[in-house]
């Protein structure tokens, strides 16, 4: 059947015309939105210019450029989703405090299908408050000082190994010794497994996180994670990118084995897989954070939270806190490297406060050079250079009506960046943190842990885990700089900010 006869050459001249204008209006249209609404907008090509952008400058370089050019609320297009990109203070704190009912989730970028689909960063509404109320107990001061011991395990585990090397003038390369040292960290309080990643570095709880963190750009995760329904199509045929079946079985299965295989004494075990089993009937309070009351709440009665929900936050927990505390760790280090004097202070404090004296939650809490030094490290390099949240209903910024369902992006590590709140940004200094300059700032231009009801539930977890550590290796101690030490410092280019070639530093005998 000849089907191009049905119109003559005119007829398929004009179809076309009419559909390549239809596309063009379409386009138009699509990525017009930020022209309509009067907000400032960098021109980049639809779709791919700004991945390009991120792509050759890194998320933090980028942020940093555009908040300079294009002020306090912009309009991007990330693939063809619009995202305001809003570093204004009060707006933020309006949207993550007093309109939070109309923007209380994240926004998807992707969909996820595998575990994490049940954990705290995905779900949505009710169900999120759910969750976050019945885990919230889990990071109290309670918990953690009772998790204190597990932890000590892993911090002497983690000196034993760098005494050997210090002592034979080695240059260590922290990022990986700290990456090792979160790891097993993670693992036992998160799975419930001891491993020993210092000296075990192929198992493979190690081997599958490392697998999971080394997604790279590839053209096969672009094309996901702009459609989902094409990653819909390679996660049917178990290749999705983004959502990995063969490293989230593996922990999923290591979370069953640990379930099962607990018996009585592993009950009294004060670990996240346990608290999490035991939550629903936890009556602990989490100090820091009130709990969140429901839309719905005839809907939400208390229950133990599922196995898939069990699961689904052991892999999130190991996903937000691996890289995050161990780049944080990192980066303390070498700003201590590269600052003798600040070294020097915060020695003496923990000589004077401490002594010998093991690090514990409650010691470190006595420590607050120490506390000055973690929060301008968190400034300088804030792990998560952006986080965001979704608007399910339309929000008046700065007069501006915005349409519901659109990314708001609060690009945290440009924010930590502006010379317009932290005088000489590139400086690292601790001052910055004293109670007076503390109580003399907008509290949202910091934010390495966002804010409000949706903020970072780790935190504390994350201060306890990386001081205790660094305050045991400056009992014995002190860091300084070698000729392999990169300085200044490459950032690498992902979303998590860490040193792109490591931190080589020696340990030197106090
Ligand atoms: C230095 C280390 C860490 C940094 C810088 C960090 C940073 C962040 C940030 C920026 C957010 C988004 C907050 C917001 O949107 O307002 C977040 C969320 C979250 N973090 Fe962390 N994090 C760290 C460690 C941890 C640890 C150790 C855990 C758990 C073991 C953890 C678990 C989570 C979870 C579950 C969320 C999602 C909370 C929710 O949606 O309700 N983080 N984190």
């Amino acid at each position: 059947m000849d089907v191009l006869g049905f119109l003559d050459i005119k007829g398929w001249i004009l179809l076309t015309a009419f559909s390549l204008l239809s596309v063009y209006l379409y386009f138009k249209w699509k990525f017009g939105l930020w022209k309509r609404l009067g907000v400032p907008s960098p021109n980049y090509f639809p779709y791919i210019g700004f991945i390009k952008a991120i792509r050759d400058k890194g998320f933090a370089e980028l942020d940093v450029e555009l908040v300079q050019k294009h002020g306090k609320l912009f309009g991007l297009y990330f693939g063809n989703t619009p995202s305001l990109v809003i570093s204004d203070p009060d707006v933020m704190k309006d949207i993550m405090i007093k309109d939070f009912s109309k923007a209380p989730n994240r926004y998807a970028l992707i969909n996820r299908r595998d575990e994490l689909k049940h954990s705290l960063t995905e779900v949505v509404d009710d169900h999120w408050r759910f969750m976050r109320n019945t885990i919230l107990p889990t990071f109290s001061s309670g918990k953690l000082r009772k998790m204190t011991p597990l932890l000590k395990v892993k911090y002497q585990m983690l000196m034993d190994g760098l005494k050997k090397r210090a002592d034979q003038g080695e240059v260590i390369e922290f990022k990986e010794v700290f990456g090792n040292y979160t790891m097993d960290v993670i693992a036992s309080l998160g799975f419930g497994m001891e491993i020993d990643s210092q000296t075990n570095p192929k198992n493979s709880f190690v081997k599958y996180a490392k697998e999971l963190f080394a997604v790279d750009f590839n053209p096969l995760i672009v094309l996901a994670a702009f459609s989902s329904k094409f990653d819909a199509v390679l996660d049917y045929f178990k290749i999705s990118p983004l959502n990995n079946r063969r490293i989230m079985g593996f922990y999923q299965s290591a979370v069953q084995q640990a379930m099962e295989m607990r018996d009585d004494t592993d009950k009294n075990r004060k670990d996240m897989l346990q608290l999490m089993l035991n939550a629903h009937t936890d009556t602990d309070s989490n100090e820091i954070e009130d709990k969140h009351a429901y839309k719905n709440p005839e809907e939400w009665k208390k229950r133990g939270l599922t196995v898939d929900e069990i699961t689904g936050n052991a892999i999130l927990f190991m996903l937000a806190g691996y890289d995050t505390t161990s780049s944080t760790m990192t980066f303390m280090a070498y700003n201590l490297a590269t600052n003798p004097e600040c070294q020097d202070r915060l020695i003496n404090e923990i000589d004077s406060v401490l002594g010998e004296e093991m690090p514990t939650y409650d010691n470190m809490q006595k420590l607050d050079y120490l506390d000055m030094v973690f929060s301008e490290t968190l400034r300088l390099y804030p792990p998560a250079t952006r986080t965001n949240r979704c608007n399910s209903e339309e929000i008046v910024i700065d007069g501006v009506k915005i349409p519901k369902n659109i990314e708001l992006v609060f690009p945290i590590f440009a924010i930590h960046r502006d010379p317009n709140y932290w005088p000489e940004p590139e400086k690292f200094d601790p001052e910055r943190f004293t109670a007076e300059n503390k109580a003399n700032r907008h509290p949202y231009v910091y934010l390495p842990f966002g804010h409000g009801p949706r903020n970072c539930i780790g935190q504390r977890l994350a201060a306890m885990e990386a001081k205790c550590a660094i305050v045991y290796i400056l009992q014995h101690y002190r860091f300084v700089t070698c000729e392999e030490t990169e300085i200044p410092l490459k950032l690498n280019k992902e979303a998590l900010v860490s040193p792109a070639n490591g931190v080589k530093l020696r340990l030197e005998k106090r």
